[in-house]
């Protein structure tokens, strides 16, 4: 497994003012955007790509790249990943979206799946899960679980943050998923929070504080 720490300027400054206490939920779903956009780029930059010939503007047969291959489902797990899907969506509007719904048990820090709509050929896509927190793991590891056994074999994972406990998890169990994320950060505290991270993300995206 990959794990990329994207440590682009613009990325670093946006991440740095969602970092800040009493951040509005308006300011705190745009950047989460503009940072899911920026992630987008950087995970796709491997994307392979093929010579196709086109008649340019004055008659002229020329050559332009296309992407080849498989095809992307962008996988929000909801409800969190909904703060980053537009910014994602951007740079790539004719992907499909496959939304898994999952939630954290507080007291076990257990994830807890609710929905699943999954593109019918995720076999032959490559899913590009798009959660802003990366805690504990549980999560993302259920996440690729239930991809995987729809019958998807290429999968990545955007993150806004990610904790090194979680990281190592995913690293155990999902040897062969990449993930690129904006901040590792120091580590989780009691509650399963990361620190010095965002808080609770999808709270701040919705404004259920
Ligand atoms: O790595 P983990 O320890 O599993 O934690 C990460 C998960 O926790 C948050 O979701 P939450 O459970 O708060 O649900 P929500 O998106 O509905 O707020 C976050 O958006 C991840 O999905
Ligand atoms: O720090 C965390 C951990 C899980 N979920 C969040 O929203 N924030
Ligand atoms: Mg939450």
């Amino acid at each position: 497994m990959a794990i990329k720490e994207i440590k682009h300027p613009l990325i670093q400054h946006k991440l740095g003012l969602m970092r800040e206490a009493g951040i509005s939920s308006k300011d705190f779903r745009e950047l989460a955007s503009e940072v899911g956009n920026l992630l987008t780029y950087e995970a796709t930059r491997h994307l392979e790509t093929e010579t196709v010939n086109i008649q340019g503007w004055n008659d002229e047969t020329i050559p332009i790249q296309k992407i080849k291959g498989k095809k992307i489902t962008v996988v929000p797990i909801l409800r969190a990943g909904l703060g980053m899907l537009d910014g994602v969506m951007k740079l790539i509007p004719n992907a499909k979206i496959s939304v898994v719904g999952l939630y954290r048990n507080e007291e076990t820090l257990q994830p807890i799946a609710y929905f699943d709509k999954v593109v019918k050929d995720i076999a032959e896509r490559t899913a590009l899960i798009v959660d802003p927190m990366l805690a504990t793991g549980g999560t993302l590891i259920a996440t690729i679980d239930l991809l995987k056994q729809k019958g998807c074999t290429h999968i990545m994972g955007l993150f806004l943050v990610a904790a090194p406990e979680g990281l190592a998890a995913v690293q155990q169990q999902h040897p062969d998923v990449d993930i690129y994320t904006a901040a590792i950060d120091l580590k989780l505290n009691e509650q399963g929070y990361i620190l010095p991270g965002l808080g609770d993300a999808g709270d701040k995206l919705f404004g259920t504080r």
